[in-house]
């Protein structure tokens, strides 16, 4: 077998990103871009693909970094290592915030009310990344989420008959709500692998340990019988993201109607969003 050529590799790689973000159109000309980053290799990769095309792809938009620190022990302190670090290099503003700040619980104090910590996790997440972003007058925030991720992503909505979900399926989301700022995947035609072997490639110092609560989530276990699936049968991944697209492109994404949360304000489908409901459960557990 040839071995991988590290320029050719990085090559073919960013000129596939970049695809994507033409094609489908996910940064228009003056927008300001804020990368969720973690420190992992997926959200360092987006980063840094981002950084090369308005420094030397001519590319017209701003970039900046948002991360936020869940409070989990022994985990999340090297990946904001990490993201500081990759946001200082290349000189990109960056945002930094903790739960146990904006919501009061650490992840570590929240996880033992819950089956799987994943749950407050997501949710809190989302919420203070959307609502930093909209403080920052963000145009798009773009995640790391790659084609693993996105596949998983759908078999889980399938296997929860989550319907709603369908709708967000793709590499950008429209924006349904002003206070929604709306997310973008440059990274959606990547495969998770070939994102390892651009870090381990290139000797990019990203944070590749796995989260101590991700065992219990639904996401690892199909995340395993995928990855088995696709070493007896390659191509089965790119297949089912191409049968989604096929499929699930055309269901409108303005159909979900939005509001604003009575306690919060931020946007939600139900009078008290999700991130409100678990604030107060917790508020009672914890006080
Ligand atoms: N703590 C965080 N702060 C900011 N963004 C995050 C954080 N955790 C996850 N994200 C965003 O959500 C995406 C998907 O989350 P996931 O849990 O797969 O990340 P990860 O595996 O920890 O890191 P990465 O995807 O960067 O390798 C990330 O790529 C990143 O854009």
């Amino acid at each position: 077998m040839k071995p991988l050529d590290r320029h050719s590799f990085n090559w073919e790689l960013e000129n596939r990103v970049e695809k994507v973000i033409t094609d489908y159109n996910l940064i228009d000309k003056g927008d300001k871009v804020a990368v969720a980053l973690s420190g992992g290799k997926d959200s360092v990769l987006t980063l840094q693909i981002l950084h090369k095309l308005v420094e030397e792809g001519g590319f017209d938009f701003k970039l900046l970094a948002i991360a936020i620190d869940e409070g989990i022990v022994h985990y999340r302190e090297e990946g904001l290592e990490a993201a500081r670090g990759q946001a200082k290099d290349l000189g990109v503003e960056y945002h930094e915030l903790s739960f146990k700040k904006e919501i009061g619980f650490s992840l570590d104090e929240a996880a033992q009310f819950y089956q799987t910590a994943c749950v407050p996790c997501g949710v809190f997440r989302r919420y203070l990344l959307n609502r930093t972003a909209c403080q920052l007058d963000v145009d798009k925030l773009a995640t790391g989420h790659n084609l693993d991720d996105e596949v998983q992503s759908y078999l889980m909505s399938f296997a929860r008959a989550d319907v709603r979900r369908f709708a967000k399926f793709g590499p950008k989301q429209e924006r349904i709500h002003p206070g929604m700022v709306p997310r973008i995947k440059p990274l959606w035609l990547v495969k998770e692998k070939e994102v390892g072997t651009w870090a381990i490639m290139n000797e990019i110092p990203v944070h590749l340990a796995e989260c101590p609560y991700a065992h219990q989530s639904l996401r690892s276990r199909l995340k395993n019988y995928l990855n088995q699936l696709e070493e007896e049968r390659p191509g089965t991944k790119l297949n089912l993201l191409n049968f989604f697209q096929k499929n699930l492109r055309n269901l409108d994404q303005k159909r979900i109607k939005l509001h604003r949360c009575q306690r919060c304000g931020e946007p939600s489908s139900v009078p008290v969003c999700k991130a409100c409901e678990i604030q107060e459960f917790l508020e009672q557990k914890l006080r």
